[in-house]
């Protein structure tokens, strides 16, 4: 059976058709709070990135598949700057490591990212610390189920960039997982930026499309996600990011299984 469409894209192009025939991708509040700015990483940031990621990756973080409650494992592999110990809610299978700290170049990128998203005057710009990044690889098959980010103490705004692959990712609402949701494509060099009444809305990648990462760009294949995040917690070693005082009228934490 023949791959549904994805709504985002309209009918097949025919083959041949070259891309120059392809919409322009606007950036896009896609909720209050949420905001797409694409190809806001340039190509030689997206393949520094992936330098520095493939660095971590086979040194002092590795990416691995997370374990969930219930022991299956996640499809995804993972890895944490930032913090010595596991912030998330799944134990890694492996050794634990020592988590190296957010270079202080990630932390400033992250703080533009939260100024192009909300503008430079904006609060949650001035005030935007990342003390965590959380680096996803996603191979072909690989997907995250919907999900809330409440492992942070901070309602501090969430950071993602996305490199490689391009994937549908399902932006929904704040009170279930299901519908109402949209279905987005990010593809290497996007921005996404989460925040204010967005910040709780639950999201997830349903699909990778395998074979659409950018020539050049120094992946055989595959896709990255980075997230920085500022956790409101005790900093780790190396961070010098200030507590963010969390809201305490958050809902309960939702321990749902991400995949
Ligand atoms: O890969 C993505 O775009 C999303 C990752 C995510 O939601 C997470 O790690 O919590
Ligand atoms: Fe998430």
């Amino acid at each position: 059976m023949d791959e549904p469409t994805h709504p985002a894209e309209g009918p097949p192009l025919p083959a041949g058709v070259p891309e120059l025939f392809e919409l322009p991708r606007e950036r896009e509040e896609v909720a209050p709070g949420a905001v797409h700015v694409p190809g806001w990483l340039d190509p030689e940031q997206q393949r520094e990135l992936v330098v520095r990621c493939r660095a971590w990756a086979s040194g002092p973080a590795p990416l691995r598949h997370a374990v969930l409650p219930g022991g299956g494992r996640m499809s995804v592999r993972s890895a944490t700057l930032g913090r010595d110990r596991e912030p998330y809610r799944y134990r890694r299978t492996g050794p634990g490591t020592r988590a190296p700290a957010v270079p202080q170049d990630l932390r400033e990128l992250g703080r533009r990212a939260v100024a192009e998203a909300y503008g430079p005057g904006a609060p949650a710009a001035q005030g935007y610390h990342p003390d965590t990044v959380l680096v996803n690889f996603y191979d072909a098959a690989a997907r995250m189920g919907m999900h809330q980010d409440r492992d942070e103490a901070s309602a501090a705004p969430i950071v993602s960039l996305s490199l490689g692959d391009a994937c549908v990712f399902r932006f929904g609402n704040t009170l279930t997982r299901s519908a109402p949701y949209r279905d987005l494509e990010l593809r290497s060099g996007d921005l996404f930026v989460f925040g204010g009444p967005s910040r709780y809305a639950f999201h997830g990648v349903p699909r990778i499309r395998p074979g659409t990462a950018p020539a050049g760009l120094g992946m055989r294949g595959g896709r990255l996600n980075l997230t920085l995040r500022m956790t409101g917690r005790a900093p780790a070693h190396g961070d010098r990011a200030p507590r963010d005082r969390a809201p305490r009228d958050r809902a309960p934490r939702d321990r749902a299984p991400r995949d």
